[in-house]
């Protein structure tokens, strides 16, 4: 069962979320050629990510960074930061780090994905910035996932939460970020409500309520496996998405060279709020303190 009662934590963690820092990561993986699953500047993406979730967290003794290989070029990067007492309860934030222009996407294809998804990876950097900034030391272990050939039908993700369920690991939650930078509706956030855990979706409802007080939350449907969430819900894990817009509201430009930060209006402000969100999930699922 949930509960919030993890104050203090919180607030510093989402003191340290810093619009200026998550644009700067998006634009770095936008500048990438492509990062298509099958193409040498895909593969060059994947390990910038590595090399930085790598150097944030060089002074922690807690924390390691690997990569995840799969059949094809492009592997997913998992930063592990291990819990104090409960190590084998595992926290997942992941986001995918692959892009596309859809069909014929390939070496040398323009494929920024501005939002779709180097706005996620942002997101969870920012997070593990503020994790090392506050010296947070969670109680449970978290894992922070970068994953692969989301955009060509939600590969990466399936190799691990595939792997994860066969070797019985304790995954108490999992939280998707995909596309946090466009405010295209009305409210704020918007919780996916098909292919996610219910009663997880509450918890991130009441620390929205909680910990985002002047936000507006409201729910949408995707009506298919539209992101990494459903590869865990596929396996039986409780999985959440929180999304930027409803589903006509969303950024109409993904999948397309114009997936820009400029034409997600230049700068990360909207993706602060997720990353705030995610530091709330962090520590109020995972707990622990400084
Ligand atoms: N289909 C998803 C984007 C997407 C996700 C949720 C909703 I509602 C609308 C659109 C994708 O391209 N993920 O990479
Ligand atoms: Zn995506
Ligand atoms: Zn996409």
């Amino acid at each position: 069962s949930y509960t919030i009662d993890n104050a203090d934590m919180v607030n510093a963690l989402q003191g340290e979320i810093s619009e200026a820092n998550i644009r700067a990561t998006i634009e770095t993986l936008s500048s990438f050629t492509n990062r298509y699953y099958t193409t040498s500047t895909g593969v060059d993406a994947a390990e910038w990510i590595r090399d930085k979730w790598q150097s944030l967290t060089s002074s922690r003794s807690d924390a390691s960074v690997q990569l995840y290989n799969h059949s094809w070029a492009q592997p997913s990067v998992i930063l592990t930061i291990q819990g104090q007492t409960d190590p084998d309860e595992i926290v997942v934030l992941g986001a995918h780090l692959d892009s596309t222009v859809g069909f014929g996407t390939g070496e040398g294809t323009r494929a920024p994905g501005a939002d779709d998804d180097a706005s996620g990876i942002a997101t969870l950097t920012d997070v593990v910035n503020a994790i090392v900034a506050t010296d947070y030391k969670p109680a449970k272990t978290l894992q922070f996932m970068g994953y692969a050939a989301e955009e060509v039908g939600l590969r990466g993700s399936d190799d691990i939460a595939t792997d994860y369920k066969s070797q019985n690991k304790n995954v108490i939650g999992v939280l998707q970020l995909d596309m946090t930078n466009y405010y295209g509706s009305n409210s704020d956030i918007y919780i996916i409500g098909d292919y996610t855990n219910s009663a997880q979706n509450s918890f991130l409802e009441d620390l929205a309520q909680t910990y985002l007080g002047g936000l507006s939350v409201g729910t949408t449907y995707c009506g298919y496996a539209c992101s990494d969430h459903a590869s865990w819900h596929d396996q039986g894990f409780a999985a959440s998405f929180p999304f930027e817009a409803t589903f006509n509201g969303s950024n109409p430009h993904i999948h397309t060279v114009n997936d820009t930060l400029a034409n997600s209006g230049g700068d990360a402000n909207h993706a602060v709020k997720f990353g705030k969100l995610a530091a709330a999930y962090v520590a109020e699922l995972a707990k622990g303190g400084t």
